[in-house]
């Protein structure tokens, strides 16, 4: 699995290719779009009126000392001001409004992608990442389409109609306003390498920034008991001053660019005041001529800043968009055609080999099989392939050779969404989310309340219900004012609840007190009755209630059977038991005295 784009900038300004696929978003608001381009040249035009009628005011009414027609300039003046704020507001909401619709579009639509991705995929993602990735990086596309592009086209518009009135009105004076523009182009061509590198290195910083800060606090409890705060601050100050770093070229970078632009500005006018100064007392040219050159080439300057700093704006909003673009591109947890898979939930390994990484084997020709209703347990040392078995029967990671068939299919080829429906998993670490018990136990909401309190009250999980406050009671994120014997108890109700044919149980007693451990046996054992199980055990007292042990050793299977052939073949497991039997009466003696 190929892992997604870095937040590195890799594209140039705005991509062809990248805007291409952008435009479909644009589409569905096309008429706000569409109105919010037609207001431009407008908008232009009405930028280029009030110099016009300043010109007029000073050569046909103040030099001439006729103040009768100042009055009706003045109040044209007010109306093509007040039309300007109405056209800009209009346009403004426009093309702001679209930005808001595109910009939810694009995070529902890489939301319900990131919901659809196959687990092997989230094994390469830092979780601040994918967090940028709908926030920061999805906002920078709503720039794209509000300060970025169409703001450039209605620049580029007032730009034309400002260079053709200029030449409409004095040629010389034009020419000589403009003289500064080959220079000024030029700097900013040069800034524009150094400021692209920046902002580069800004997005890069900040992106690990994020990864940090996200890590770092769902690591709080590692971060506390390892005493890791001083390092953490260390570190973070480090990724800090980077990031800082690059912030402050930046603004050094931009302050420059600006001070540069206005400087050329300046000139331009020095420049328009000399020749056209000069015109003036010649006689070539009217005061109100030189007045109105002054106003344009002031109007002129302005969006031609505006536009040259579009360039970081699009920029960014090029390289958020590609790697929105990457996200939407990822293939989907592929599914399967079978979507019926009737049967009493027999379940076979055949054959298996599986390696996350190539030339990593995990699994190397495991088999063994569930018959319906029977209840295998899975033994291993840490990291001899158990759980990722468990991985393959629920079609999280596919094998890479040999089968996982259910009730006969390979578990590949069917939907997996009835695979799921089929195979229940009470792992390890169980995950209930934020909101009440009734939406945690049945996410489905198949049962009603009697049916679900039976199916609590059976697993063991009655009484944490009851303290919650009931079926409607408050669970916190990831469950975490429960402890994890509790929480262990309702993700044991919530499969029951499920009733799947099919429950792969992953033992989780290591952290729990003997209480906590027996009522959770309890609850396992009710899970377990009448359905084919595959269960994941640490303590072998759980492995010898099975009807078969499978006993793994570096993802082989090297020896299987009932807990009495087993234990006949004083092979690893009999080694285990009694490894752990020892431990058990020394704990008993001690416990004794
Ligand atoms: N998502 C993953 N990506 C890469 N390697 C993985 C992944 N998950 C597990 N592994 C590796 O696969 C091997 C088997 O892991 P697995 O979790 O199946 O072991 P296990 O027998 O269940 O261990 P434990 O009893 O400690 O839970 C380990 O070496 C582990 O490092």
């Amino acid at each position: 699995m190929r892992p997604i784009v870095g937040d590195e900038i890799k594209g140039r300004h705005l991509d062809s290719r990248i805007l291409k696929r952008f435009l479909p978003f644009v589409r569905p608001y096309r008429r706000l779009a569409v109105t919010s381009l037609v207001l431009l040249p407008f908008i232009s035009l009405v930028r280029i009126v009030p110099p016009l009628l300043i010109k007029k005011a000073i050569d046909e009414n103040i030099l001439p000392g006729d103040l009768t027609g100042l009055l009706p300039i003045a109040g044209l003046l007010i109306a093509i001001l007040c039309v300007e704020g109405l056209l800009v507001f209009g346009q403004s909401w426009c093309v702001q409004v679209v930005g808001q619709y595109i910009m939810a579009d694009l995070r529902r639509i890489s939301f319900a992608k990131l919901m659809r991705l196959p687990r092997s995929w989230y094994d390469w993602q830092p979780s601040g990442r994918i967090l940028t990735r709908l926030t920061s990086d999805i906002e920078h596309v709503g720039d794209l389409f509000g300060s970025g592009i169409v703001s450039a086209i209605g620049d580029v518009a007032t730009l034309v109609m400002i260079f053709i009135i200029m030449l409409t009105i004095n040629v010389p004076l034009s020419l000589v306003a403009f003289a500064v523009v080959p220079l000024m182009i030029a700097v900013i061509v040069s800034l524009r390498r150094p400021m692209r590198r920046v902002m580069r290195q800004l997005r890069a910083r900040q992106a690990t920034l994020n990864a940090f800060i996200s890590e770092r606090t769902s690591g709080i409890a590692e971060v506390q008991i390892f005493s890791q705060q001083q390092r953490c601050d260390d570190e973070f100050d480090t990724l800090q001053d980077s990031y800082r770093h690059s912030a402050l070229n930046w603004v050094t970078l931009e302050a420059l660019f600006y001070a540069s632009v206005h400087i050329f500005g300046s000139l331009a006018v020095a420049a328009i005041l000399w020749k056209g100064g000069g015109e003036v007392i010649q006689g070539a040219a009217t005061f109100g001529t030189l007045v109105a050159f002054i106003e344009y080439s002031r109007k002129f300057f302005m969006p031609l800043t505006d536009l040259a700093s579009k360039f970081s704006i699009l920029q960014t909003s090029n390289a958020s968009l590609e790697r929105i673009f990457d996200l939407l591109d990822q293939k989907d947890e592929p599914q399967g055609a079978i979507n019926e898979a009737p049967g009493n939930g027999r379940v076979e390994f055949d054959r298996v080999s599986f390696a996350y990484q190539t030339d990593e084997p995990v699994l190397q020709q495991v088999s063994f099989t569930l018959d319906a209703g029977q209840r295998v347990a899975l033994v291993g040392e840490t990291g001899s392939g158990k759980s990722t078995l468990t991985q393959l029967l629920l079609g999280f990671y596919a094998a890479d050779q040999g089968q996982v068939r259910l009730n006969g299919h390979d578990v590949t080829t069917m939907d997996k969404a009835v695979l799921r429906r089929m195979v229940g998993w009470v792992s390890q670490e169980p995950f209930l989310f934020s909101g009440n018990v009734r939406d945690n136990l049945d996410p489905q909401n198949e049962l009603d309340d009697s049916a679900l309190l039976d199916a609590i009250e059976a697993t063991g999980a009655g009484q944490v219900v009851e303290r919650l406050g009931g079926l409607g009671g408050t669970l916190v994120e990831h469950g975490k004012n429960l402890s994890s014997g509790e929480r262990q108890l309702l993700c044991l109700a919530r499969a029951q609840i499920l009733n799947p044919p099919v429950i792969i149980l992953d033992e989780a007693t290591s952290h729990l007190d003997g209480d906590s451990e027996e009522l959770v046996y309890a609850g396992m054992r009710t899970v377990a009755g009448g359905r084919t199980t595959l269960m994941i055990v640490h303590h072998l007292r759980l492995a010898a209630e099975a009807d078969h042990i499978v006993v793994l050793h570096q993802g082989q299977v090297c020896e299987q059977g009932t807990h009495k052939q087993l234990l006949a073949a004083d092979g690893r497991y009999a080694h285990l038991w009694r490894i752990q039997q020892l431990e058990a009466r020394s704990e008993y003696q001690q416990e004794q005295g």
